[in-house]
């Protein structure tokens, strides 16, 4: 009976899909009409039509790359769906396969040591087989503190495990844990002995943290952007910890080879060394990914991925099981969306309706044969050595299942001489790696390009959001952080639309309309960039020239204007409150499109057009993880923290004084004249954007705290410079055209 009942349930929401679809319809209609609206304009004569045609052009080309986007958005909300997970209905742990975790880390000044070894740790004491799990860690830096500090983990480690395992302890990262206002500690929070344990292990962990700190100052932190040899190490497992002996899981430190000559593809890069190097010594056959600031705050995921991959109707074209980024450091109202609402609680469920979730960096669980690429068993050792490179102890572990790894000799810098040579720069030069085996190159959102080529090759993939999170990690929290991982972010997605792998062509043929459709929105939703920069400024500068842009109130498309307005609105604004957000979440989520559209997402393009054209090289600047005390009271206190550069500044406030001026411009014409019939949608657009974002003009007219727009010379010289500019050569410019 036991064995017939299913591992996993999936659900797909009817409700939902009816009213996704029915609203659908209604607002693809009206979009219809707009477009007729727009199209007769240019039939009509033009001496009668009384609006020049480029503005009309222009309005017209933004609404059509917005309702462009709009339509590859539906796709996420055509079939979302759930699942829940059946954990005790798994084999017993002796027929469990291995794991190994891949931890990536680059810049101990960015990353602080000692929250990477607490995801270190969260991962050793997950709740599985130790013997059977391995955990490895990249340090891009090459950074000895890492390694040291590595060693120190361990030690704690022996202290920590028995504790998490004898007193079934819920959150196994001992940061959250400590810090945690209350903890969960089940049957034996009352107990003496727990109370007992709990008290010196803390104090075990104060002393850990001491030994991180001394091992920073001793270690002056080099990061080495440069050059460095390649180091493979086992962490010795001491075993000293005194609650009980129990085994612990491999713990191995990689810092791959980099020489300036030769590219490293930055953390997708860093994953396949990780990968190849795992392959010879344990070659597990499924693989956690987790970013250095994403710890486990659940032992449980392990287990509730495995429901999928050792699920036999489902597993044989799994890919991977994606768990939904989330967060620790979120305030309630959330005010840069650093959460990413709609993308974790509706986009990727939708696509679980489909073929499945994008590959979202973290979090997830792999089935290592799915990275392999094309490879045949059938294929010679020699064609193998131009597909995977020339390591035979590689291309064995293609063919053999996973070993316990006994064999590597712990506690030494490993001497074997192959794993030096899969961990140096050279290795890949003339191989497949990162064209088809391994994580994909050739955009710094490996992620999303790695998932869609896995979808696109037949593999797929499912999202597990069990109620309680089993990651937690850090997002960023200030304008600054935000807007500069945006700009990776856009770019890297950008220019996965502008390459050959340009999801609407290349996906149609390899997987079905919608998720072809999601794919290609998230790799052009930074064009939104286009649209917002017209709306802030065409419709403005003809408001105050009288130029009538839209229908007026009498018209009867007036209606067609006002309805695919306030159903955008009304749709986004019931999917905030139905995913556990409230009203001022929504306002917050409209102004943060706005800000970031029209500056990361702008400058993401730029990039992405540069470096298509040759002009530029990619970046991947990691996002900064020290946690700035005042930065982090701000947030708490849902005030925006404007100390950023000009380069975002400039174009906000640049934004802010053209739609100020043009409406007390245009108030004053429209009062003068009395076309406010004809003006209606243009006068009503500038209040509607300096409302929304009413915290830019409180930022620099309003407050005083450390956080706000500084009022310097530069920035108020070149923003009110750029608004004259654009205000004086497009306004004589749209007149006559
Ligand atoms: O050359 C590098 C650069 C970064 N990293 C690591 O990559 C991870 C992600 O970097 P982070 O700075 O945290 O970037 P985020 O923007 O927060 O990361 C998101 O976006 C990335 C793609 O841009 C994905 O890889 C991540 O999983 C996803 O969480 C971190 O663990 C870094 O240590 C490296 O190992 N090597
Ligand atoms: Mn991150």
């Amino acid at each position: 009976m036991e064995e017939t009942l299913p591992l996993s349930l999936s659900r797909v929401h009817k409700p939902l899909v009816f009213i996704n679809r029915l609203h659908m319809l209604l607002h693809f209609t009206a979009l219809c009409f707009l477009v007729y609206y727009r199209l007769c304009f240019f039939f009509q004569d033009p001496k009668t039509r009384g609006t020049p045609l480029l503005p009309w052009f222009l309005v017209f080309a933004s609404e059509i790359i917005l309702s462009f986007i709009w339509i590859l958005d539906q796709a996420f909300r055509w079939h979302p769906t759930s699942r829940t997970v059946f954990p005790e209905r798994l084999p017993k742990d002796e027929k469990l396969p291995p794991i190994d975790v891949f931890i990536c880390t680059a810049d101990p000044t960015k990353e602080p040591t000692l929250d990477v070894m607490n995801t270190v740790l969260s991962a050793m004491a997950l709740d599985y087989p130790p013997q059977k799990l391995h955990v490895y860690v990249s340090d891009d830096g090459g950074s000895p503190v890492t390694l040291n500090a590595m060693k120190k983990a361990m030690q704690f480690a022996s202290w920590w495990l028995p504790f998490c395992i004898r007193y079934r302890i819920k959150c196994r990262c001992p940061k959250a844990y400590f810090s945690a206002s209350e903890n969960h500690d089940g049957d034996f929070a009352g107990s003496i002995e727990f109370l007992a344990d709990k008290k010196m292990i803390k104090e075990k962990y104060e002393a850990f943290q001491q030994d991180i700190k001394r091992v920073k100052e001793e270690q002056e932190i080099l990061v080495s952007s440069g050059d460095h040899p390649p180091i493979v190490e086992v962490i010795q497992d001491n075993n000293s910890g005194e609650i009980e002996q129990v085994k612990l899981p491999l713990l191995v430190y990689v810092s791959r080879e980099k020489k300036r000559s030769y590219p490293h593809h930055f953390k997708a890069g860093a994953l396949n060394v990780l990968y190849r190097i795992s392959a010879v010594i344990s070659n597990a056959p499924f693989i956690l990914v987790l970013d250095c600031d994403m710890f486990c705050n659940d032992p449980a995921s392990a287990r509730q991925a495995l429901c999928f991959h050792l699920d036999p109707k489902i597993s044989p074209s799994l890919a991977f099981v994606q768990f939904p980024q989330k967060y620790h450091n979120i305030s309630k109202n959330d005010i840069y969306d650093s959460q990413h609402r709609s993308a974790y609680k509706v986009m990727w469920q939708g696509m679980d309706g489909l073929k499945g979730p994008v590959l979202s960096g973290t979090g997830f669980y792999m089935r290592r044969e799915s990275l392999y690429g094309n490879y045949k068993i059938k294929d010679t050792d020699l064609e193998l050595q131009l597909y995977v490179g020339t390591s035979n102890k590689f291309i064995k572990s293609l063919e053999q299942n996973w070993r316990t790894p006994d064999s590597v000799s712990v506690g030494h810098t490993l001497p074997e001489e192959e794993i030096l040579l899969l961990a140096s720069c050279d290795y890949e030069i003339g191989t497949k790696w990162g064209a088809e085996v391994g994580f994909l190159y050739g955009t710094v959102c490996e992620d999303v390009h790695t998932g869609f080529m896995l979808n696109c090759n037949g593999w797929n993939s499912v999202l597990c959001d069990p109620p309680n999170p089993q990651f937690l990690g850090n997002s960023t929290t200030n304008l600054n952080d935000l807007l500069v991982q945006g700009i990776r972010w856009y770019s890297g997605l950008l220019d996965i639309g502008l390459s050959r792998f340009c999801p609407l062509i290349y996906g149609p043929l390899r997987m079905s309309l919608p998720q072809t459709l999601c794919y290609a929105q998230l790799t052009y939703f930074p064009l939104y960039c286009l649209p917002l920069w017209c709306f802030a400024i065409v419709p403005q500068l003809c408001l105050l020239d009288g130029i009538p842009l839209y229908p007026k109130v009498s018209d009867p498309f007036f209606f067609i204007f006002v309805f695919i307005f306030l159903s955008a609105l009304t749709k986004h604004l019931v999917e905030v409150l139905s995913t556990g957000g409230t009203i001022r979440k929504w306002i917050v989520e409209q102004r943060i499109w706005m800000m970031t559209s029209i500056t990361s997402h702008l400058y993401g393009c730029l990039d992405a057009v540069l470096k298509k054209f040759g002009l530029r090289k990619a970046s991947f600047v990691p996002t900064n993880k020290v946690e700035d005390d005042e930065q982090t009271m701000l947030y708490q206190m849902d005030k925006y923290d404007f100390r950023t550069s000009n380069m975002f500044l400039v174009p906000m406030v640049t934004l802010l004084i053209i739609n100020l001026s043009c409406f007390i411009g245009g108030i004053y014409r429209v009062f003068s004249v009395g076309d406010w019939e004809k003006m209606f949608i243009q006068l009503f657009l500038p209040p509607y954007i300096i409302v929304l974002n009413y915290p830019i003009f409180e930022g620099i007219a309003i407050r005083k705290d450390v956080g706000r727009i500084y009022p310097s010379l530069a920035l108020l010289v070149t923003s009110n410079i750029f608004a004259s500019i654009i205000t004086s050569m497009l306004y004589s410019l749209l007149r006559k055209v």
